[in-house]
């Protein structure tokens, strides 16, 4: 079975170009300010646009007001919202219902317990998405790091909703992420840029070749 592929953190033509044309089935566009990766509203509106059919286009969000998220779901089309921030499940339930899209939330992943505390987001989120644990430093992202985490906690566990793995994958990793956990779907960012927020399309499409092919 193929695995599906979400390319996150798309913010030039070329990048969304190299995913499309490489089977991307998610591509991310991320509205965090403090990202490298961030677009504006106008030109994530540009981007989605270039997204056909078939290709699901995802807004990354952490912890958003209501004033921001009503901005960017009137003005991109977005057909998920990911939230990988501290979002409580009520403020889940709350966005989902208040917006009508779908919606990804991220569980931070570093040991068992983690995983214990996704359960509660089962009942309100679409989608689960696995990812590493932030570094504790004031510096780092509440994503989009480049960092994995112990696989074989995921083994053996079950969920109620479709999930994605992230968190470091790359090119040389993501088939063996594949292996132990068992994903039908990974997510990437930083394993398809040559340094924070530039994407380089022979990865993406490197990357996406491998994911096409397990
Ligand atoms: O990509 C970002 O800049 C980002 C910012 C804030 C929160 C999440 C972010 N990205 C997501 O993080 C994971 C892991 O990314 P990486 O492949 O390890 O770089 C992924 O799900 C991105 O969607």
């Amino acid at each position: 079975m193929t695995v599906q592929a979400k390319i996150c953190g798309i913010n030039h033509p070329d990048a969304m170009e190299a995913a499309v044309q490489g089977g991307a089935r998610y591509i991310g566009l991320v509205f965090y300010e403090r990202s490298p990766r961030y677009v504006p509203p106008p030109t994530a509106a540009q981007l989605a646009r270039l997204a056909p059919t078939g290709v699901r286009v995802v807004g990354l969000f952490v912890e958003p007001d209501d004033e921001f998220l009503e901005r960017v779901v009137t003005n991109v089309p977005l057909d998920m919202i990911q939230l990988h921030g501290e979002e409580m499940p009520a403020r889940v339930r709350e966005i989902r219902e208040t917006y009508g899209i779908e919606v990804m939330k991220a569980v931070k992943v570093a040991d068992a317990a983690d995983l214990d505390g996704a359960a509660a987001y089962q009942d309100v989120a679409d989608r689960l998405l696995f990812d590493a644990k932030p570094p504790k430093n004031v510096a780092a992202l509440p994503g989009g790091n480049g960092l994995s985490f112990d696989w074989t906690l995921l083994a053996g566990r079950t969920w109620t909703k479709p999930w994605m793995l992230s968190g470091g994958l790359t090119l040389d990793n993501v088939a063996e992420a594949v292996r132990a956990t068992g994903a039908t779907a990974v997510d990437v960012s930083s394993g398809v840029e040559d340094r924070p927020g530039h994407k380089v399309p022979a990865k993406i499409r490197d990357f996406l070749r491998v994911t096409g092919a397990l």
